[in-house]
Order: C-alpha cells, then structure tokens, then sequence
C-alpha cells in the first residue's frame, strides 16, 4: 500500500510492434503499411556486422522518404557492450527526421545504461534543436537485466515501453533451450499419468509487468519465434495479456493480424466490463461498495479492473 498513485503508461496503441532488418529496405513501405501499431526497424541482430553502416543509412532515408502513417516508429539500435551503438545514435539523431519518435535499447542491464544513452540524445536533441524529445523503449532480455528491472523502469522519463526478449534471456539464463518464446518440451510435470505444461517464462513476464506499472511504462511481449505456428503465437499472446501485456512483437508479418486480435478486447469484454461499472454506479447511489453482477461478486477493485478494458478499448477506437 502506498499514498502514491499508480502512474498511467502513455495513451497510445501499442498492440503490435512489427520488425524488420535495417539491411532490408524493401520491406520498409510493406511494415509502413502493414497493421501493426509500432514499427521497429533493427540494427542490431538481425543485421550483419559488415551491412551496419548500409542499414543506418537506409532507416535515416526511411524516416525523411516513408510515409508512415499513424505508427510509432521506433529504431532498435545496437547494445551498450557493441562498438556500434553510441554511432547509432549519433547518426540518428543528428539526421533522421522528426518523423522518428523512439529508440529501443537492447540488452539493458542496469539503469545507467539508460542514463548514458539519455545523456547522449540530451546532448543531441539540444545541439540539433530538437524539440520533441526521442522516446525510450528497453529490452529485458539478460540475466541482469531481470536483477534490476525496477530500477530500469524508473531511469528515465524518456522511457515509454518495456520488452521481453526471449532468445537473449534464455541464452543469459543459460537455459535449456532453442526456442525463443511458447512451450518448451522439457518443462513439464506429470499428473496422474497426464503430461502438463507450465510457462516456463511466467516469472519475468510478471516482473517486467510489475515494474512497468509500478512506473508508468508499458509492459510488451517480445518475439515469438516459429511463426507458422499461430496457434501457438495466440495462446502465448493471450498467457501474457491476461498477465497484464500490452501487446507483442511480429517477426513475421503474419503475426500482425494474430497480435491484434488478441491485445484488442473483444466487443463481448468491452460490453460487459461497461455492465460492470453500470451496476457499481447504481450500487454506489444505493449507498454500496459491493454488489452482484451475474451472480458474482463485484466491488470497487471490480470498476479498475473493467476500466482497464474499457480504457484499452477507447485507445484503439473501439
Ligand atoms: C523472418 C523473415 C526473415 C522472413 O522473411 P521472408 O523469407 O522474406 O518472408 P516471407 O517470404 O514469408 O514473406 C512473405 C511476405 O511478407 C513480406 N515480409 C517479410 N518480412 C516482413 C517484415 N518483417 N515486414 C513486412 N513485410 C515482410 C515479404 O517481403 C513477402 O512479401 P510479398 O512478396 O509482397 O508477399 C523476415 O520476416 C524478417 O526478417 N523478420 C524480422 C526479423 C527481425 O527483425 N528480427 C529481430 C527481432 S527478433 C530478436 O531480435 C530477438 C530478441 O532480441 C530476443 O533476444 O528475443
Ligand atoms: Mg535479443
């Protein structure tokens, strides 16, 4: 309990974050427009090391040729422990449009990664004459990086979004396993004679979500890494949005239309968490806290939880 009130994350839709490789220019017009609320052109690991400075060159032309639309455009730029990165922001910042509204920062692993990287763009965005500051956006995808995540979500009032990266995490955790993100056939227990399958990924997911609420930032699911099974994407979307996600990222195109469905509330949810806060105005006019909805118990904790509905709902226009 504390006399403080929880922050609000920023207003905007973030249900889907589409990537694509830096190197890849031609994909760039099909990501501006594809469905997708953010869109993350990549310059750190799904681009070689030789075709880095090509692929900065190509997102700054993007940013002044591309007409992107109503997306959040967002640029990932190469980890604090590569010789790449302060080139990365330099270059960006000084020559990108304004169109570019944030940057993602990988492999975080305290928050004075976050406070180099603020001193740079401040230093920056003051020489240029920028006026509408960058925006920050993290990736929690390293043992330590999941040790600090509270003070990482508290580093900056640049940063807007918190990620997940499930191939780093588990290779930092030294985990068992190749699959990035979903089930994972050695994690299981056994009933009775019937194999289950718990999340292994239930914890950080949690924690990441913990912290970001704790200081106004907005919990996103990372990668999701075979991409024909969408089947498998949904159900793992869905784990984390009822764990309190936002939205996830599509490493494939396809996964656009899958992430959206889910992390938009259906018109059945949105309906009856309307019913919700109907029936608790009605109950507080009677002089009560508490009442009955569908034979369930409602309170007062019920109207926050269907104002998060309703609130995710009026984002995205519905
Ligand atoms: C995964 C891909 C390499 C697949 O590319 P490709 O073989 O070209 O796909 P398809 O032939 O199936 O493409 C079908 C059509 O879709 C277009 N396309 C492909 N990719 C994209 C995209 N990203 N955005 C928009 N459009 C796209 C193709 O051009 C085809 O179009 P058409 O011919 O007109 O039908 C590729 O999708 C890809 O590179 N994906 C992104 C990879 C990436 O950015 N990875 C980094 C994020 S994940 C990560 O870093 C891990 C994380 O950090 C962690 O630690 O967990
Ligand atoms: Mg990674």
């Amino acid at each position: 309990m504390s006399f403080r009130r929880q922050p609000p994350a920023p207003a905007r839709p973030n249900r889907c974050q589409l990537f694509g490789p830096g190197s890849r220019p031609e994909l760039f017009e099909k990501m501006a427009a594809s469905a997708a609320d953010v869109v993350n052109l990549d310059l750190e690991d799904s681009v070689a090391p030789d075709d880095k400075d090509k692929a900065r060159a190509n997102i700054i032309a993007a940013t002044h040729e591309i007409d992107w639309g109503n997306k959040y455009l967002s640029v990932r730029i190469n980890g604090l422990d590569t010789p790449h990165w302060y080139k990365d922001v330099v270059e960006l910042l000084e020559n990108a449009s304004d169109r570019l509204d944030q940057i993602m920062i990988p492999m975080v692993g305290c928050a004075e990664d976050i406070y180099a990287v603020d001193a740079l763009v401040t230093a920056i965005e003051r020489a240029k004459g920028r006026t509408r500051p960058i925006s920050f956006e993290v990736i929690i995808e390293t043992a330590a990086g999941l040790a600090h995540v509270e003070a990482i979500a508290a580093a900056s009032p640049r940063l807007q979004a918190m990620s997940l990266g499930y191939a780093d995490f588990a290779a930092s955790m030294g985990m068992a396993t190749t699959g990035i993100g979903g089930t994972q056939e050695n994690y299981y227990m056994i009933h009775e004679g019937q194999t289950n399958y718990p999340d292994p990924w239930h914890y950080a997911v949690s924690a990441i979500v913990a912290a970001c609420r704790t200081h106004g930032v907005l919990p996103v699911d990372g990668p999701f890494g075979d991409f024909s099974d969408d089947a498998a994407y949904i159900a793992h979307s869905r784990r984390v949005a009822t764990l309190g996600m936002v939205g996830k990222w599509a490493i494939h195109p396809k996964q656009v239309k899958l992430a959206n469905e889910v992390f938009t509330p259906s018109a059945e949810a949105v309906a009856e968490a309307r019913e919700i806060l109907a029936a608790m105005e009605e109950a507080k006019k009677n002089g009560l806290g508490a009442t009955t909805y569908k034979g369930k118990l409602i309170d007062i904790a019920s109207m926050k939880q269907a104002e998060v509905i309703v609130r995710m709902a009026e984002l995205v226009g519905g």
